[in-house]
């Protein structure tokens, strides 16, 4: 106490880390019942007792297959939403029902894709300092992120973030959260964590009632889960663990696209969750909107390189919104494949998809490496309003130290 009183300025700066935050692991998870889209349509028809609207159904079926979606996987199987007949009618209150499911379901789901990215990042647990949460799927609390500090044995004094009902951009804006934590908190290591089940959307078709069939043939369920840190570091515990980062985040944007407020719209209703995010504005305002985005994120780093230069971590909204992406950007095919591939086998997990994205991404670059994998990439996601996430994405060297940055970037 006796010595000089230090400068409140010092005291924040030696407080933040040298480098940018890094995603240091990553983990997913899904629950068990897989459901083939060839056969969904027929499951949901009879599952709902629709069999009657023929018409209907073939609208479905046609539906299903231009959404991009080969299999999927549901928390609800036949068996739960034949203990509750309630579910079929949007009308009947079942909101606590469906709430109910969500407070068992999603914990534990969070917390299977959070032990896979703790084992990997090789660390204990107790060694991540905060936690930022995400999920759609319901509205408690204490929330998911509380519920995952035991189940995952995290320390009770780890600084908890929760973030409810940020739609298909979820994802994006836990790994943005998680930067500013990482960056201006020195050894911080920051849980990230995404989790959703559709049980809160799953209803009977309606004549006229276009969205319930967009609901039910493109959503799907998962977790993924995230650590993410600045300056990597090797420790003995008593092994030698070496932090290896994946990629580095070197900015994270987002921004509202003007007069879009009802263009992706979600609400909590007595009978589960209503709303629209099917109308094809979206796939208009996408297009009118993303490029600017991008210059906005790239032209202030330096970075010059034509978009086919860079590696991609879009939200596959559904297959017509990648379309969309492609052609405005004049992309080469490969260009969006993780999403594709991410999209095909899971379906749109909302904000959970981008990080299943960064899954699939990684494992393409370790096998493309010799071959000279991007270095720089861009991460799109999109979401209510409608709101568009732009993150600026380093990729690291197999030895997990990252790549000198260009010569334009280190004047910049
Ligand atoms: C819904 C779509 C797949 C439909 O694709 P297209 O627009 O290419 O459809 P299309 O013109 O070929 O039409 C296919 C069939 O659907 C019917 N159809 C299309 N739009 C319709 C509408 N709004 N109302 C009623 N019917 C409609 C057509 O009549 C046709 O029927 P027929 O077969 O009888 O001729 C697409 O518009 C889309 O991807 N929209 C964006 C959805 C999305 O990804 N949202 C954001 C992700 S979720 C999200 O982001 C939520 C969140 O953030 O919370």
């Amino acid at each position: 106490m006796g010595s000089a009183p230090a400068n409140v300025r010092e005291i924040c700066r030696a407080r933040r880390a040298d480098g940018p935050a890094a995603i240091l692991a990553i983990g997913t998870a899904n629950p068990a019942n897989c459901v083939l889209q060839d056969e969904f349509p027929d499951f949901y028809f009879g599952a709902t007792k629709s069999e009657h609207l023929t018409g209907l159904q073939d609208k479905f079926t046609r539906l299903c297959q231009k959404l991009g979606v080969r299999k999927r996987y549901l928390h609800h199987t036949e068996e739960l939403l034949g203990a509750h007949p309630e579910f079929l009618d949007p009308h009947a209150p079942s909101l606590d029902a469906r709430l109910d499911i969500a407070k068992a379901a999603v914990p534990e789901l969070a917390a299977e894709a959070s032990r896979r990215a703790i084992a990997e990042w090789g660390r204990p647990a107790a060694d991540i300092t905060h936690l930022v949460v995400t999920t759609n799927s319901g509205a408690h609390m204490p929330g998911v992120d509380f519920r995952l500090v035991p189940l995952l044995g995290l320390r009770p004094t780890v600084r908890r973030t929760m973030l409810y009902l940020n739609g298909c951009f979820a994802g994006a804006a836990v790994l943005r959260v998680a930067k500013d934590v990482a960056e201006n908190n020195r050894g911080a290591r920051v849980l990230v964590v995404s989790a959703e089940i559709t049980v809160q959307l799953f209803t009977r078709p309606e004549e006229g009632c276009f969205q319930t069939l967009v609901n039910q043939g493109l959503f799907g369920d998962g977790a993924g889960a995230v650590v993410i840190g600045a300056d990597p570091v090797m420790i003995r515990t008593p092994a030698v663990v070496r932090e290896r980062p994946i990629f580095e985040i070197v900015s994270a944007a987002q921004t509202i696209v003007p007069d879009s407020e009802d263009v992706i719209t979600m609400h909590v209703t007595k009978g589960g969750y209503g709303g629209d995010i099917s109308t094809r504005k979206v796939l208009v305002l996408i297009g009118d909107n993303i490029e600017r985005c991008l210059l906005d994120a790239f032209e202030p780093l330096g970075i010059g390189a034509g978009w086919n230069d860079l590696f991609w971590a879009v939200h596959p909204g559904s297959s017509p919104v990648l379309d969309q992406v492609d052609a405005v950007l004049r992309l080469k095919p490969e260009k969006l494949a993780a999403s594709r591939r991410v999209l095909s086998e899971y379906g749109n997990m909302f904000g959970v998809t981008v990080i299943f994205v960064l899954d699939e991404l990684r494992r393409r670059m370790e096998k493309e490496e010799e071959e000279g994998a991007p270095e720089w990439g861009a991460l799109m996601a999109f979401g209510p309003g409608l709101t568009v996430e732009t993150m600026v994405l380093h990729r690291c060297v197999a030895q997990g130290t990252g790549a000198a940055p260009p010569d334009k970037l280190a004047a910049a």
